[in-house]
């Protein structure tokens, strides 16, 4: 007998989905041991061509019925966003379907409530596709690393803004044009603020910690964000000249004393020699650092319809053999519940460009601030003369609260006119 799917979304990645399930239907049933059938499909707006060439007779707009039908066995949601996307799975959970989805906002923020529902009604839930397109990334932290102890997961985790900022870079492209060309290539979200803000990296770092951690503790809102639209021409110049380039990092790090995990997502200057640097266009890239297995590296396509859509249909293949077998993995079960320590106990470095009056003593006036807080400067030039004077400074490494609180002081001297940039600098020289 068939496995009935119900597909919720037919956008980017729904309509590549319904088309591998289609062009691949014989090596399914095969790897399933039973055929894949769509029984369904919800959308917002009826009659569109999405190019799949399926019955349009399986086209609803009524979602809620679809994901409770009787002869639905798998649900899989591609809509994204929060509602109405976690009613419906949540439904579907409590009508006994097993779910594979890609939503990453909905599982950051409320992944423990869904994890939960799933163990509870004994089905699956699988969200590979959710981080990093189609890299294999969850499934390995969930369950080949299950053994392990993991340190740190670091990487690069949006496509969309790796795309800006490898134009920006290779082509001294603008933000606004290469954002357009990574929408059209249908890399970004609906709603693109999501990507150029930090928030889909920040909702992926969240599940990654999770998993990596096993503490439940994380949704998007325990995660430092920082996004790409402050990076500047000038920025990317300056990353040049000290060799290194502008990445959009996400980093998941357990404490010292293992009491606790970082999280945070922002950009970085990063030395051109770190294999994170070489990640160019859409592609995803991932550390993953375990006491006994060391520093494994994930590479590969992070965004787009086909490169996610097999992240879903290997997802499909596995619930669909988990429920013809009969199983469930009840996700979630053990929760460390280690905290999330807030960003200003984070180590790092700061690269600052500040314009500053052409005067003398302006060097020394800014060496004390730094000094009053703590810091110490690593090295110092300046640039230009008269009003287009800068000082461009990189610190030594100390407390996130430490420099934070440096620049707010900077802002406030009468001989800085303003402080043009304040990024990151980080060699994770011990990865
Ligand atoms: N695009 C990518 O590269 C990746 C996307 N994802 C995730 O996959 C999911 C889908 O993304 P993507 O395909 O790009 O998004 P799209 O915006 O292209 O598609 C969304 C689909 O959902 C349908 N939809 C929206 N609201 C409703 C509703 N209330 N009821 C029924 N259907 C609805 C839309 O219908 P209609 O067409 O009628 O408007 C559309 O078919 C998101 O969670 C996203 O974060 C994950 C990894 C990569
Ligand atoms: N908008 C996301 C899509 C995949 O998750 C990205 O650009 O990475």
């Amino acid at each position: 007998m068939a496995m009935k799917v119900a597909l919720l979304g037919c956008g980017v990645v729904g309509a590549e989905v319904v088309r591998l399930v289609d062009r691949q239907s014989a090596e399914l049933a095969a790897r399933v041991g039973a055929p894949l059938e769509i029984g369904g499909i919800a959308v917002r707006r009826l009659g569109r061509d999405r190019g799949t060439g399926v019955d349009p007779a399986l086209f609803t707009t009524d979602a809620t019925s679809l994901v409770t039908r009787p002869d639905i066995d798998v649900v899989v949601e591609v809509i994204g966003g929060i509602e109405p996307a976690r009613s419906l799975i949540l439904d579907a959970i409590k009508a006994g379907k097993s779910v594979v989805t890609a939503n990453k906002a909905l599982l950051a923020e409320d992944g423990a409530t869904l994890l939960a529902a799933a163990r509870a009604a004994g089905v699956d839930i699988y969200y590979e596709a959710s981080v990093a397109g189609a890299i294999p990334l969850l499934r390995p932290l969930r369950d080949s690393l299950a053994g392990d102890r993991v340190n740190r997961v670091l990487g690069i985790v949006n496509g969309t803004t790796n795309f800006i900022l490898d134009r920006m870079d290779t082509q001294g492209a603008g933000f606004a044009e290469s954002l357009e060309e990574a929408q059209a290539l249908g890399y970004a979200e609906a709603d693109p603020t999501a990507d150029v803000e930090g928030f889909d990296a920040a909702a992926k770092a969240a599940i990654l910690a999770r998993l990596a951690f096993h503490t439940q503790n994380v949704t998007a809102a325990d995660v430092h964000r920082e996004g790409i639209t402050e990076v500047t021409a000038g920025d990317i110049a300056s990353a040049k000249a000290m060799g290194c380039v502008v990445k959009l990092l996400a980093i998941c790090q357990r404490a010292a004393d293992g009491g606790s995990v970082g999280v945070r997502v922002h950009p970085v200057m990063l030395p051109r020699e770190h294999p994170l640097a070489s990640v160019t266009e859409a592609y995803n890239a991932v550390f993953v650092e375990a006491e006994s297995a060391g520093r494994l590296m994930f590479y590969g396509p992070g965004a787009g319809g086909a490169p996610t859509a097999s992240a879903v249909l290997g997802d499909l293949v596995a619930v669909a053999r988990n429920r013809l077998a009969g199983t469930s993995v009840g996700e979630g079960g053990h929760d460390t519940g280690l905290p999330v320590h807030p960003m200003g106990q984070t180590v790092t470095r700061y690269h600052i460009s500040l314009d500053v009056a052409d005067r003398p003593g302006v060097l020394a006036r800014v060496a004390e601030v730094f000094a009053e807080n703590g810091v110490s400067i690593k090295n110092v030039r300046q640039e230009g003369f008269g009003d287009d004077a800068q000082l461009v400074l990189v610190s030594h490494r100390a407390p996130d609260a430490a420099l934070a609180q440096t620049v707010e002081r900077l802002r406030r001297l009468d001989m800085v006119r303003a402080v043009a940039s304040v990024m990151r600098v980080e060699a994770f020289a011990d990865a």
